[in-house]
């Protein structure tokens, strides 16, 4: 029997999964870290705490492990996107990682526009200038910390640092470089006319793979560290959401999936790369060679969930916070929760925007909120969804998965809201699943990655809308619409007064 393992790096946890040949789960393992997050609006990682979790993650697995380890053929990733990692000429980090929550580049995406132009931005990378993404990221390092960018010889993404820590090799695969607002998407090359224009030396770009292709093998020390043979394969990867479609089996058009992690998505699978969204959900290469997917995103969607848990739960886990949460009427006994903790990008690209709880009332007990935090999470997506079906796009059907699909009530709950039938999947993890079919694949296991999602995919159940519930909901819908409007002004006005 041959084995795979696919590392999901999210902003939460590290999950590793092995996975054979048939597709079958044989263990998993998870290491969280925490965010960084010194100002509102900031929020980092230490890209050696990513290190050092996945080689005790992978430590643990092997261990775990009664077979051979020469039968594990490979290894591929799946990575949190966007963050910027800034090596030194001997590949040292030389700060600590900014993530795609991170909102502190207003400033810079409005340089972005001035020096390339919002129509030629859309042109080359197929989105608008978002907080978010690398290139602002880069900017504000050259802007306020010129002596790093100064000494820096390539930027790379989260799980591109984890794989040159155990492989020696430096790369970046097209899912996750479309990401970075430096590539032209269509044409699977770095824009030198971007790189130009916003004053980015283009050698800081690291050279571009496909997401399956063969990277070399791991280190020695790496597998002395870890007890993994030092012939086990190393495949590039992807982007956390191209590898969660992978490992939903979104590789065909028609194809929907919500993921709900510490950020939100709504993911349509496109064929080609050539769809007009004019920039209202972004547009990125898939993990599948010469496939594209779109795609909205809500900022604090599982972080919402975590941070009420933290801050009125702390010792709390999920199951016993949310105990109770089908009982609770839809609609929350009249309470509205926004989820913009951390700002919003679909559909109100906007880093000011703020949560705010709608209708407290006396007799509101911690459940209510719960159910409202969860009501407003899935309300953020569905701005996502109306988008989609807005374009012409047929939404029946939506795969769910992340920590979100967890929770029962949440499957229903996102079936009424979303008003489209949700499947549930054997495993929730997504992305580990992508990344260990594109380790399958990629070792040539199977001849496609439609044949191994054939094995390494299986429905667990589904959620059928119930008409009452949704009716209610979309009535609730136009109200959660109205207090962004509402909200917004306040949110200008309260900016000052937050932590600095
Ligand atoms: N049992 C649970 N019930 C409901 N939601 C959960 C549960 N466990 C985790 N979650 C949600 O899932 C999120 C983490 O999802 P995950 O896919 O692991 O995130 P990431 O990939 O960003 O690290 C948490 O923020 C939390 O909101
Ligand atoms: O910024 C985006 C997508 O554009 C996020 O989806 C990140 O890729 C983080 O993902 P999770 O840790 O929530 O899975």
């Amino acid at each position: 029997m041959k084995y795979v393992i696919g590392v999901d790096l999210g902003t939460s946890a590290v999950k590793v999964i092995l996975m054979n040949e048939k597709g079958e789960v044989c263990n998993e393992v998870s290491k969280s870290y925490p965010l960084i997050q010194e100002k509102s609006g900031y929020s980092e990682q230490d890209p050696n705490e990513w290190v050092e979790k996945t080689t005790a993650a992978l430590k643990e697995l092997v261990k775990q492990f009664n077979g051979e380890v020469t039968a594990i053929e490979g290894i591929s990733f799946s990575g949190q996107m966007h963050g910027l990692v800034l090596l030194d000429g001997e590949k040292e980090v030389l700060r600590h990682a900014i993530l795609w929550n991170d909102t502190r580049t207003t400033e810079q995406c409005q340089q972005i526009y001035s020096a390339v132009g919002e129509k030629r931005l859309l042109e080359i990378t197929k989105n608008p200038a978002l907080e978010g993404f690398t290139l602002p990221k880069l900017l504000w390092v050259k802007q306020y910390e010129s002596e790093i960018l100064e000494k820096a010889s390539v930027f790379v993404l989260p799980k591109d640092y984890l794989r040159y820590k155990m492989s020696g090799q430096i790369h970046m695969d097209y899912s996750d470089a479309a990401g970075t607002l430096l590539l032209n998407v269509a044409d699977k090359s770095w824009s030198a006319e971007i790189c130009d224009l916003v004053g980015i030396d283009k050698s800081l770009c690291p050279p571009l793979v496909e997401s399956h292709e063969l990277v070399g093998t791991i280190t020695e020390s790496f597998a002395a560290e870890t007890g993994l043979a030092p012939t086990t394969k190393v495949f590039a990867g992807g982007a956390d959401n191209a590898c969660g479609a992978i490992g939903s089996g979104i590789l065909t058009d028609g194809k929907t999936l919500c993921s709900i992690g510490t950020s939100g998505v709504v993911l349509s699978y496109e064929e080609t790369k050539d769809r007009n969204f004019d920039g209202k959900v972004h547009y990125f290469n898939h993990g599948q060679e010469d496939a594209f997917y779109t795609m909205g995103v809500t900022l604090a969607a599982g972080y919402s969930l975590s941070w009420f848990k933290d801050t009125f739960a702390k010792d709390e886990a999920f199951e016993s916070l949310l105990e109770g949460l089908e009982k609770v009427p839809v609609g929350a006994n009249g309470l509205l929760f926004t989820p913009y903790l951390v700002g919003e990008r679909t559909p109100h690209a906007d880093a000011v925007i703020r949560g705010s709880f709608i209708g407290m009332d006396a007799s509101h007990k911690r459940i209510d909120f719960a159910r409202a935090v969860i009501e407003g999470i899935t309300f953020s997506l569905n701005e996502s969804i109306d988008i989609f079906r807005e374009s012409g796009k047929t939404i029946d059907t939506i795969i769910s998965i992340g920590g979100g699909a967890k929770n029962e009530t949440w499957l229903q709950i996102q079936a009424d809201v979303f008003n489209a039938k949700i499947v549930k999947l054997s495993s929730e993890q997504g992305p580990a699943v992508g990344a260990a079919m594109l380790a399958a694949y990629g070792s040539g296991l199977f001849n496609s990655l439609q044949e191994c999602a054939e094995v390494f995919t299986a429905e667990e159940t589904s959620y059928e809308p119930i008409p009452e519930n949704v009716d209610k909901y979309q009535q609730l819908f136009k109200l959660y619409k109205d207090v962004y409007e509402k909200t917004k002004d306040l949110n200008e006005g309260l900016k000052g007064f937050r932590k600095n």
